[in-house]
């Protein structure tokens, strides 16, 4: 790759820190994303039932994100929980990621990361390197922290294999958070190219669209970015067409909260409609994801697109602007079939159409 990763952390210093364990108390602490912009407040969880209601309500959002704190989700089982014997514990695991997982249809990284967990409390148990609930609980601690450092490498490898995409005096349209906020590590997946070329020295600027229904354009991409001194422009969602159509973008750049075997995308509703204007106007599309976004097992029948509820549409930020018992459908993410896929960004390297015989290759997974 030519650039140190040692070198480029200390150069990527993002202010926000979104998910934190407090390992004095046995503490999840996450900063609560619908108060802001305007409050940093944080929120204390200490049982798996509560951390599945933070995932619903949108106390914590954006795909590596919600996978990160259920992980933490299922060491908050163990460590308040009241199990004495190991029988008991996976017991209690599997109760935890039923909870966890019901909080969320959509997002991959969720169904992901309980898995993981569970994988590796039953594989702990098995092999003897767990044999009471306390070291349990130890082994618990450390594969939630490794999910949390793993995600944060992937996404320094996404950045730097991301530049190649990335020209100095760039302008990079996203949509939704994408960034440190969505994942937890205060990089992000779409805007780890964005960050790794600002701290390289390269100019690069963001159109932010806002987002509708919930904002994270306006409330949250614009915040961390501006947070970290990184040019950018807050747009209507109903003005996408038009930068892009008066020459004001270079690429657009989107995360991913699954991504299927033969490329389909599942992001932020509103996604869809970037990619296929981006086709039509000869922009490229990037979407950049972790593999643990990757389901490489369903197909577009059998993945379920997240309705929320229609006053989430009705008003804003609780101001009624519609009548009030308008019917409302409020799908909150679409999904963006592989022909308007310019390249799919990873942690393993940038993989290229046809997706159905690259994306396993890369991802070294059969
Ligand atoms: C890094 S993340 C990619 C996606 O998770 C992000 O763009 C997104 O769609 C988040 O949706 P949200 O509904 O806010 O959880």
């Amino acid at each position: 790759m030519g650039i140190d990763i040692e070198e480029l952390k200390s150069k990527i210093n993002p202010r926000l820190r979104p998910i934190i364990w407090r390992d004095s108390d046995n503490t999840l602490v996450l900063l609560d994303q619908r108060k802001l912009p305007f409050e940093e407040t944080y929120v204390e969880l200490r049982d798996p039932q509560s951390t599945a209601d933070a995932i619903r309500q949108m106390i914590v959002r954006g795909a590596p994100a919600i996978g990160i704190t259920a992980a933490y989700g299922m060491v908050l089982a163990i460590a308040h929980g009241n199990a004495s014997t190991l029988d008991e514990a996976l017991n209690e695991l599997a109760r935890a990621r039923d909870a966890l997982n019901a909080a969320r249809p959509t997002a991959q990284n969720l169904f992901w990361a309980t898995e993981r967990m569970l994988s590796t409390a039953s594989n702990a148990i098995h092999n003897g390197s767990a044999k009471s609930v306390r070291e349990l609980l130890g082994v618990m601690k450390r594969e939630a922290k490794a999910i949390f450092d793993e995600e944060f490498d992937a996404e320094l490898r996404m950045g730097i294999y991301g530049l190649e995409k990335v020209n100095d005096g760039d302008t990079i349209l996203t949509q939704c958070n994408a960034g440190g906020l969505a994942t937890g590590t205060g990089i992000g997946t779409a805007t780890a190219p964005i960050r790794v070329a600002h701290a390289l020295g390269i100019r690069v600027s963001v159109i932010a669209p806002e987002t509708r229904p919930w904002l994270q354009g306006a409330r949250l991409t614009v915040y961390e970015l501006m947070a970290d001194g990184i040019p950018v422009t807050l747009i209507a969602d109903t003005a996408v067409g038009y930068v892009m159509y008066r020459g004001m973008v270079n690429s657009v750049m989107v995360g991913a909260d699954r991504i299927l075997r033969d490329g389909h995308v599942y992001n932020k509703i509103g996604t869809f409609k970037e990619a296929v204007i981006a086709h039509e106007l000869g922009i490229p599309f990037y979407a950049i994801a972790p593999s643990s976004t990757f389901d490489l097992r369903s197909r577009v029948e059998d993945v379920k697109i997240e309705e929320r509820d229609p006053d989430e549409v009705r008003k804003i930020r609780g101001v009624p602007i519609a009548p009030e018992n308008v019917p409302v459908f409020n799908p909150v993410f679409d999904v963006t079939p592989p022909k308007y896929v310019t390249a799919l960004i990873t942690e393993r390297g940038i993989i290229y159409p046809p997706f159905d015989k690259n994306v396993p290759r890369v991802l070294s997974v059969r």
